[in-house]
């Protein structure tokens, strides 16, 4: 799991630590740390210049001090500031910088502009988490003058990106690697501004985050054997957990297919499945292992393929036997068209499931707004509408895209955006619905499950045909095979 934690979490961290702060130690520890990095970089690739950008604050001074420490190993070190004198920290760097022999310069003038223009690598001390978005004004020309062959090295973050992550700034610095201190910031790892960070370095510089609470979550491979439900000898096929599976119709018969056998895939214990005869006749076919009816289960999945104004007895019978659930206090997944059957709070976990039109049509219905919120709108900012919708609702949200989401009210994003985008195919959000509720059977709380769930989605997608496209029912097929895999690899580890 890789954690981002918010400027404010990281300076409760270095306030903690008031001695090291006020020694100037945490930033002697950072500037040795970019000084080493940059070193390596550089005599790796045969370089001789550097240049560093300093703003007035203390990510300058870092910035600096990391430039005397070049100067002195022999590099030809220069140092351009907005102001030597704008903080004692910057202040003490600049005279160190000098005394080790780098040249330091003021403002925008031709000879800084010409060090910018010669340098090999930059080093970008502009701002760090002190930033607000949007490159300061003073530093536009500096950044214009680097040319594009040369190695920029972002000092903590990408001046000018939101350092708490979100919309990249198309004028901001986009750097080839970022160090950065104690852990990483959000826009390290949202996928909106990590492309503007490239190669991260995390430095430790002995900040204290066990405690913390981050805002932006990555599950990796090696979570998969810590958090998937493996059964035990103890377990029999009801404490696995049963899903109920309240999906597809007499239109959509193939979303029925598709969440049951990535269900029967993914380990349920049992699934039952709840719909009219032409799709039940279906799964009894494609999924034998199904049990068709209602009866007890441990979480229910709804929605897929479901047509909220279907009429005609059955679907009648289907849409009463979704709405019970969701009246119940067991956990729900809703999906696709069972978005459409919810009011507002459940009292019990609840997983939504929506891709961007979805969200944006939950979120006109159940807001109050008087205009239609658009697919558009919900894509151009997808976590800001996840939020709303789990805040409107009070459930867990699952924004599917490229990037999928998974948000409470509050509390941290995960991630995803590592699936191939062969994943975009009718169907597959089918797969992640029958995949995701079996593991609320299992008793994961909503997060866990979707998280989790969506990791394994799209290694699937991979391992379905590695490089090609994919039909969703392959990507249920590959369910199986995949957790074996993530299960086995981190075991050997
Ligand atoms: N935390 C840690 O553990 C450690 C932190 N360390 C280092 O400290 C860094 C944070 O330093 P910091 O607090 O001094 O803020 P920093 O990023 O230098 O910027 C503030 C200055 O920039 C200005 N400014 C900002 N945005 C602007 C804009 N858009 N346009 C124009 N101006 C803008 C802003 O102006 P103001 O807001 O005051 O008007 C202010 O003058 C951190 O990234 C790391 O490198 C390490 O030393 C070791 C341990
Ligand atoms: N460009 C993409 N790259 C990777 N995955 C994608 C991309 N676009 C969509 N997906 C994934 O494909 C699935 C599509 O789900 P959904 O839109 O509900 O399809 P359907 O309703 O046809 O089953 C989601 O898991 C989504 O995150």
């Amino acid at each position: 799991m890789i954690t981002g934690y918010s400027v404010e979490t990281i300076r409760r961290a270095e306030a903690a630590l008031p001695d090291l702060l006020e020694s100037g130690e945490l930033m002697s520890r950072a500037a040795r740390g970019v000084a080493r990095l940059t070193s390596a970089r550089m005599r790796d690739r045969g370089f001789r210049r550097v240049t560093g950008l300093i703003g007035p604050g203390n990510n300058g001074a870092d910035t600096l001090y990391a430039i005397a420490r070049l100067a002195r190993r022999g590099f030809d070190a220069t140092a351009v500031c907005v102001d030597p004198q704008s903080s004692p920290n910057v202040t003490a760097a600049a005279e160190r910088a000098r005394s080790r022999g780098a040249r330091v310069l003021t403002g925008d003038g031709a000879e800084a502009l010409t060090a910018i223009a010669r340098a090999e690598v930059v080093l970008d001390g502009i701002t760090g988490i002190g930033g607000r978005p949007g490159l300061p004004p003073f530093a536009r020309p500096w950044v214009d003058a680097i040319r594009d062959r040369t190695w920029v090295i972002a000092v903590d973050t990408p001046s000018g990106q939101p350092v708490e992550g979100r919309q990249v700034v198309a004028d901001a610095v986009f750097a080839d690697e970022t160090v950065t201190f104690g852990a990483p910031k959000a826009v390290h790892l949202l996928p909106s501004t990590e492309p503007t960070c490239g190669i991260l370095t995390v430095l430790d510089i002995g900040l204290d985050l066990t405690d913390a609470t981050p805002t932006v979550v990555r599950l990796t491979p090696d979570d998969v054997p810590v958090l998937w439900p493996v059964p035990t000898t103890e377990d029999d096929k009801y404490s696995r957990g049963v899903l109920g599976i309240v999906a597809g119709g007499e239109r959509y018969t193939g979303a029925a297919v598709l969440a049951s056998t990535a269900a029967v895939t993914a380990g349920a214990g049992m699934v039952r499945y709840v719909g009219p005869q032409a799709p039940t006749d279906l799964v009894r076919q494609t999924a034998p292992e199904v049990v068709p009816g209602e009866g007890r289960v441990q979480a229910w999945c709804i929605g897929s393929g479901l047509d909220p104004e279907a009429t005609g007895e059955e679907a009648a019978e289907q849409l009463a036997a979704a709405r019970a659930a969701l009246a119940s206090d067991l956990p729900v997944l809703l999906d696709a068209g069972g978005l459409d059957l919810l009011d507002g709070p459940r009292g019990a976990p609840t997983l939504l499931t929506p891709h961007a039109g979805e969200c944006a049509r939950a979120l006109t219905r159940l807001g109050g707004r008087t205009s239609d919120l658009t697919r558009a709108e919900v894509e151009a900012d997808p976590l800001e509408h996840a939020r709303m919708l789990a805040r409107l609702t009070g459930a867990t949200v699952l924004l599917k895209g490229a990037v999928t989401h998974v948000v409470d009210a509050d509390g941290p994003v995960h991630v995803h955006d590592e699936a191939p985008a062969w994943l975009a195919t009718a169907g597959s959000g089918d797969v992640l619905a029958g995949l995701v509720g079996t593991l609320l059977a299992a008793g994961l709380d909503p997060t866990t499950a979707a998280s989790l769930g969506v990791l394994v989605h799209g290694r699937a997608a991979e391992h379905a045909n590695p490089g090609g496209p994919v039909r969703a029912l392959a990507v249920a097929h590959a369910i199986g095979p995949t957790i074996a895999a993530l299960l086995t690899e981190s075991a050997q580890v």
